[in-house]
């Protein structure tokens, strides 16, 4: 009887710790193909578009590329996780498929909120001046024009555009590459994000700018989201997320604190 009591108490404890983590993205044995139009064997594409065309045949073979291979993992409410691996290992496109940007070729992938991408190439229009960009991108976000008022200027003053001088209100063309990640960054970190997935934004930024985003990862955080960092640069890992998933070859070979995940990996590395 004793034995039953205790098991129960223990089983109704750990529906209580299980309770207390609310989980955001539920990653179930995926896999993702890309099928790569005009991949056949022609030298140099010019000549066997014209030997297409001569022969009449329809578009060369598909080729695809396995990026993904039966990952599996669950994130959780407050966590922010990081995803290394090599060149290639699948880390980026992960992040597309969980923002629903790419269909899983097999297996699901549960997301509990609104995911959002904010990778280097995240779409800002290059013509219009770097205000317009930031008002655009806060309504885009589904902000209220009243909102986008009151915080327009923290966002200019996070991003540090007009640090060297009035270049909010130049075109984003005129940026360097450093500035117009900064902005992105600065539109997207200025919202509450259920789920927040940053593709190696952090590496672009001066170290200044760094540290001001590693601070506003760790505010995001607090205010309940869930953040996905993809970066090469173990420091921001380490500094950012407690837990790590390492995937190599589109599987995953790690997942767990980033103190033991980083210590294979860099092992792994040398
Ligand atoms: N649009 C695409 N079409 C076809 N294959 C792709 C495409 N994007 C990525 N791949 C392939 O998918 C695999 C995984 O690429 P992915 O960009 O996800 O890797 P990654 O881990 O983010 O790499 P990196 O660290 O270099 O950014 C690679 O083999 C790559 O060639």
């Amino acid at each position: 009887m004793a034995d039953t009591a205790t098991t129960e108490t223990r089983e109704a404890a750990m529906t209580d710790v299980q309770d207390t983590r609310v989980p955001t993205v539920v990653v179930d044995d995926v896999h993702i193909v890309y099928k790569v139009h005009g991949a056949g064997s022609g030298k140099g594409s010019a000549t066997s578009a014209l030997s297409r065309i001569i022969s009449k045949k329809r578009s060369p073979a598909i080729r695809e590329v396995h990026a993904v291979r039966g990952i599996s993992f669950t994130s959780y409410r407050g966590e922010a996780v990081g995803l290394i691996g090599s060149n290639g290992s699948g880390k980026s496109t992960m992040l597309a498929a969980i923002a629903g940007l790419l269909p899983t070729e097999r297996g699901a992938i549960y997301t509990n909120g609104q995911p959002s991408l904010l990778g280097v190439n995240a779409a800002l229009m290059n013509d219009l001046t770097g205000d317009r960009n930031v008002i655009l991108g806060c309504l885009a976000m589904g902000m209220s024009p009243a909102e986008v008022k009151t915080r327009y200027q923290d966002i200019v003053d996070f991003s540090g555009i007009n640090e060297k001088g009035d270049f909010i209100s130049l075109p984003m063309r005129t940026y360097s590459s450093g500035m117009a990640a900064r902005l992105r960054f600065s539109i997207a970190a200025a919202k509450t994000h259920d789920v927040l997935l940053i593709d190696e934004a952090l590496a672009t930024g001066d170290q200044k700018f760094q540290r001001r985003s590693e601070d506003r990862i760790r505010e995001l955080r607090k205010e309940a989201g869930t953040v996905f960092l993809v970066s090469h640069n173990n420091n921001s890992i380490r500094d950012t997320c407690e837990r790590t998933i390492w995937i190599e070859k589109g599987e995953l070979v790690m997942d767990g604190s980033t103190d033991d995940v980083m210590k294979e990996y860099e092992k792994f590395n040398h």
